[in-house]
């Protein structure tokens, strides 16, 4: 188990480009198995997450070339599907989330495709019945192993397109239905699919290999099915929670920080919701300026004067993976806000360690918490702590690095699921940040 020890309350300064982003590159990749020609893509962040996916593809016999940093080429022209049988499968399928998108092309590609139950961050129940559902409205037979929890569909005949509503808009369990259906014979149609920019640049993927899809970014999609598909290039997008992760950070160490190449246009909510909390950011171009908020920054209220609330939605809606980092930067603006977790069960229990470093928080129940900002007249704690997920791991560094003293932050390994060096990323930025 790693360890980050942060000095904070250091002012930061300078430029940051922005990784590709960590859940549009889970679902590429598993685009790569759709064909026998080569697939390029380029910008792949180098994060644990993405790296046990394409050691996965590797095992699965996907012949990988390294063209430079970040950019690798794939051909899938002679699997190994045994290795989906095997015990190492069954390990490293189980410890990330994105694995379960190899489901849908296999099973397109080949009649078949199985999953030991994904990983991922521990964070809810994260049902996976909108993925199988899908599959078995495209024809697939089902069976799940409960003792191992494994799961299976097979298609031997293929698959057939048809009309479906999805229960809910699961990203990934849209990203697996659309990559099955688009191999299927006739016509699909997925209503309440998810739409954010992700499955759009998935989408945008698989058409120019050649599938026929209508309504991208919409939460209407139509699939004509063809063929076979054929070899593309591929870029994928700046990572927009990674890009929220800096604005947060910037904003609580009252830093200036320049984010390069962001891609406005992809950004939703993100830099607006930001602004409830009245940070301040700065559209230069396609990069964005966040000032030092030397004289902190105020919670903005709604017309009719009630409470600031922040909660998710399915996009356009706010994403769930920056409401974390919002709670931290909520405990030193001027003001409250309540911050209310929607789609996930247990993403709020780490509000304790906040806690202890002197944040004012009431946790009302698992899914809300009510922040008082101390508007940096009482400065965070330094404390030792553990990271539980993902983003809250990347809240608590931000904490970490406003706060004053000396905090230790153990199992640093779920930050580094998703962000990219990012020790050395920071010292760059000035910070004193030491991984041990
Ligand atoms: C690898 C990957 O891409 N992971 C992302 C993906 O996970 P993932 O695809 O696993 O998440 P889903 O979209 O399936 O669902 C996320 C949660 O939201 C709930 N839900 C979802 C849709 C809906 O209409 N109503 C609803 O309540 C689900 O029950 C679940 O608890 O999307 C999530 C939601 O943006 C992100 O947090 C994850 O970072
Ligand atoms: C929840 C997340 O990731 P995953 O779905 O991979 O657990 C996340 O990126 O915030």
């Amino acid at each position: 188990m790693a360890t980050f020890q942060i000095e904070g309350g250091i002012p930061l300064k300078g430029e940051i480009q922005p990784q590709g982003a960590k859940n549009e590159a889970l679902q590429i990749l598993c685009a790569v198995l759709l064909t026998k020609e080569e697939v390029r893509i380029d910008n792949i962040p180098d994060i644990v997450d993405v790296n046990k996916l394409i050691d996965i593809l590797s095992n699965l016999g996907v012949k990988i070339r390294k063209n430079g940093k970040g950019s690798y080429s794939f051909i899938s022209d002679d699997l190994q599907l045994d290795y989906l049988e095997s015990e190492l499968f069954k390990k490293e399928g189980s410890s990330l989330r994105g694995s379960i998108m190899i489901v849908g092309p296999l099973l397109a590609r080949f009649g078949k495709g199985y999953i030991p139950r994904p990983g991922g961050d521990k964070i809810g129940r994260r049902r996976l019945d909108t993925h199988f559902e899908g599959f078995i409205k495209l024809g697939a037979k089902f069976r799940y192993n409960k003792e191992e929890r494994f799961y299976g569909v097979e298609a031997p005949n293929g698959l057939t397109g048809t009309y479906m509503l999805l229960e809910e808009a699961s990203v990934t369990g849209t990203a697996n239905i659309v990559m099955a259906a688009v191999m299927a014979k006739g016509k699909t149609t997925i209503y309440n699919a998810a739409c954010e920019p992700y499955i759009q640049q998935l989408c945008s993927m698989l058409v120019a290999m050649g599938a026929r899809i209508k309504g991208i970014g919409s939460n209407l999609l139509e699939i004509d099915g063809v063929e076979e598909l054929h070899g593309c290039t591929h870029s994928i997008l700046p990572d927009m929670i990674e890009i929220g992760s800096w604005i947060g950070l910037a904003a609580m160490t009252k830093s200036e920080i320049t984010i390069k190449n962001v891609s406005w246009k992809h950004l939703g909510l993100i830099p607006s919701t930001f602004a409830k909390l009245g940070i301040q950011i700065e559209k230069r171009g396609d990069d964005m300026f966040i000032p030092a908020h030397r004289d902190g920054y105020e919670v903005q209220s709604f017309i009719d004067g009630s409470i600031m609330n922040i909660s998710d939605a399915p996009w356009p809606g706010f994403t769930p993976d920056l409401l974390s980092i919002m709670l931290v930067v909520a405990t030193q603006a001027r003001g409250s806000v309540l911050i209310h977790q929607k789609m996930f069960e247990s993403r709020l229990f780490f509000v304790d360690k906040l806690i202890d470093m002197g944040a004012k928080i009431i946790l009302c129940d698992p899914h809300r918490a009510t922040i008082i900002g101390h508007d940096f007249k009482s400065q965070l704690k330094a404390t030792v702590m553990s990271s539980p997920d993902i983003r809250a791991g990347i809240s608590l560094l931000i904490a970490a690095l406003s706060a004053k003293g000396t905090s230790t932050i153990h199992n640093i390994e779920q930050i580094d699921r998703g962000y990219e060096n990012i020790d050395g990323r920071l010292k760059a930025l000035g910070a004193k940040i030491a991984r041990i």
